[in-house]
């Protein structure tokens, strides 16, 4: 359905891209193709809460999520089963769904494909109740490295790939059992991704047949990977041959409980969530209506 009524969300924070020309590029579009729009800025504090009570008051057909993955992730938990729609400013550092789903442009060309509206369902992975996943949420080697980048404090692509690569030296094997499709399973894994979708911001592609619409979600194991073979495997996630590769098994699934021998890092979206010893996930079906 084209938008009529638009509450633009916006991260003044995500990414590293100037936001100076953004109000008048929104109402420039806006006025041009006759919405009523508001504007709304994210603080980092309670900022679903906040959201909840101005859509409440303002009955917006459309939330736009300006920013990147967290805060598309934290709009979507406002609209979950709702008929308002979801659209996406990529406005963050990697914007990983946006990518996903066709719609990284640039602004103008953004807020031109949010005025058309449309519409795809998509499903989401629920998280041990209460928390979803829009693309992609990992237990290891992943969130370890997220968590190593924030805390170096530095931002770009130079500090990213020192934190990948410190990462890949301290790189550690864990024990996980797993409960899918009515059986069990006991790995040793260096991480677990719960993937909605099929790569990463950086590109590289974990889950080659993945579809945001079709009641799965995908449970990929990175099984511990001998350094002589780590450039291998990584040329192939970046040419989408990850598959065939023997240091990694995926499997379809709607549920899935995972149970950490210790307590592991859990990212969700990009946004570290904390030591966990046990993620279920539930897929979601049709969960959200997004603009692509
Ligand atoms: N005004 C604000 N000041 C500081 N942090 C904020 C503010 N608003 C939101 N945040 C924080 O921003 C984070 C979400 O950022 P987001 O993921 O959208 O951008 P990004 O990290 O640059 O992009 P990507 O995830 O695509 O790499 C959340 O942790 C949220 O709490």
């Amino acid at each position: 359905m084209k938008p009529q009524k638009l509450l633009f969300i916006i991260n003044p924070k995500s990414g590293h891209n100037d936001k100076s020309n953004l109000e008048k590029q929104i109402s420039s579009v806006c006025d041009k193709n006759k919405k009523e729009y508001a504007l709304f800025y994210t603080c980092g504090k309670n900022d679903r809460e906040k959201i909840k009570e101005k859509q409440s008051e303002y009955q917006a057909d459309t939330l736009v999520a300006c920013g990147g993955d967290g805060t598309v992730n934290m709009v979507a938990q406002v609209l979950l089963h709702s008929q308002v729609q979801l659209g996406i400013l990529p406005l963050g550092s990697a914007n990983g769904l946006a990518h996903e789903l066709d719609v990284n442009v640039g602004i103008d060309e953004s807020l031109e494909l949010l005025m058309k509206g449309n519409i795809r369902s998509m499903d989401v992975i629920q998280i041990n109740s209460e928390l979803i996943c829009l693309h992609l949420s990992d237990l290891g080697f992943n969130a370890q490295m997220i968590k190593d980048f924030e805390e170096s404090g530095e931002r770009g692509m130079l500090s990213y790939a020192r934190s990948f690569f410190g990462s890949l030296i301290n790189k550690k094997t864990r024990e996980f059992r797993i409960e899918f499709n009515g059986t069990e399973k006991t790995v040793k894994a260096e991480m677990i991704i719960l993937a909605n979708a099929s790569s990463y911001g950086t590109g590289a592609v974990i889950n080659p047949h993945s579809r945001m619409d079709d009641g799965f979600f995908e449970l990929v194991i990175f099984k511990p990977i001998p350094v002589k073979d780590l450039i291998s495997l990584t040329l192939k996630s970046f040419l989408g041959d990850i598959k065939n590769s023997p240091y990694v098994e995926i499997y379809k699934v709607e549920e899935a409980t995972i149970y950490c021998k210790e307590p592991e890092l859990l990212q969700i979206d990009g946004e570290l969530i904390g030591d966990r010893n046990e993620v279920k996930a539930v897929m979601l079906k049709d969960a959200l209506n997004v603009i692509s």
